[in-house]
């Protein structure tokens, strides 16, 4: 006789086909976006000192990985520009350059391969002289210069190939500004992915060094991005954002997050991608290189976790690794 009454929850979990049976959440390679940084050159990779086994990729090189990605089942890649430094100014002008390195990097990926979909991501802070995603006058940023900047952004990205348009900024009222644009330049196909609720985050250091942002970058981005104590914000900025017609919603960043993808994902239905950032990519391979951890399980550990958080998909560093591994 047991004290337990019968009821024993080890029971299911003693051997691998029955933990099959009962496992409630799958990781699949089209579950993984891949970012990706784009520099000028030809045959060109150069690499991140913060993020390693992370590469900046010229564009020729860039085509040769997102065939790579479409082979190994990733159905999106999500482009950032390392602007040359000659070509970042204080009004981040060649946001909306249609021949900047976004656009042209955009343009060959959908003519060598159009079997996958390309995000690009809205913000001046790849642009502009001090590294704010937002237009700075007298140390204010200002909102809506920053949107009407942001338009012609997405407009030269939409009319280069961007499948969807993913502004990163936190400025209110970009998403309803954008989707008009869109439609009214015939871009009703091309969809929103918006960074909803986006937290003024430690962990975008390394991403800051990949782009070429972060020695720029003066104070903070605290009076747009949020306050990492709350989540009821969230929950109103998501809803905004929908209102205003995005697609689908970002939260970032992804681990430290978990609980804003759970209630998002039971408060609205609607697809949400969780971001698993730099500095979260960091951790792991740099406490995987100290023997820390073991570094190929907390991969799977940690991206799994975002699925069973609710998420639709994760942007990941990870993820030609892993959609190679999941997809075998
Ligand atoms: N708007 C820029 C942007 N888009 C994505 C990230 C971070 C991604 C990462 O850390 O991997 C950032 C950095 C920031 O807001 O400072
Ligand atoms: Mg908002």
């Amino acid at each position: 006789m047991s004290f337990l009454g019968g009821k024993r929850l080890r029971r299911v979990r003693q051997a691998e086909w029955s933990r099959a049976m009962v496992r409630e959440t799958e990781l699949l390679p089209r579950d993984l976006i891949w970012p990706l940084f784009v520099i000028e050159g030809q045959n060109e990779k150069t690499a991140v000192r913060t993020m390693p086994g992370v590469e900046r990729l010229s564009i020729d090189l860039l085509v040769e990985a997102a065939r790579a990605a479409r082979d190994a089942g990733i159905p999106a890649l999500a482009l950032f520009p390392n602007t040359p430094d000659h070509l970042r100014s204080i009004d981040a002008e060649e946001a909306y350059n249609p021949n900047n390195l976004m656009c042209r990097a955009l343009d060959a990926i959908k003519s060598a391969v159009p079997e996958i979909g390309l995000i690009a991501d809205v913000a001046l802070d790849e642009y502009s002289a001090n590294g704010q995603d937002g237009l700075v006058r007298d140390g204010e940023i200002l909102n809506d210069e920053t949107v009407t900047a942001m338009i012609k952004s997405a407009l030269v990205q939409a009319r280069a190939g961007a499948d969807i348009i993913a502004p990163s900024d936190m400025m209110d009222g970009r998403v309803a500004a954008i989707r008009a644009a869109l439609d009214a330049e015939g871009f009703e196909r091309v969809q929103i992915m918006s960074y909803a609720a986006k937290y003024a985050s430690c962990f975008y250091g390394p991403f800051r060094e990949a782009v070429g942002s972060g020695s720029r970058l003066t104070g903070d981005k605290r009076t747009y991005q949020m306050d990492f104590a709350n989540s009821d914000e969230a929950l109103r900025e998501i809803e905004q954002d929908l209102i205003e017609g995005a697609d689908s919603i970002m939260i970032k960043p992804g681990l430290p997050y978990l609980d804003i993808i759970r209630r998002a994902k039971d408060a609205f239905n609607v697809p949400i991608y969780a971001y698993q950032v730099s500095g979260e990519y960091a951790m792991i391979e740099m406490a995987g290189a100290a023997g820390a951890i073991n570094r190929d399980a907390a991969v799977l550990e940690s991206l799994w976790a975002f699925k069973r958080a609710g998420a639709n998909g994760i942007l990941t560093y990870f993820a030609l690794e892993m959609a190679r591994k999941l997809g075998r």
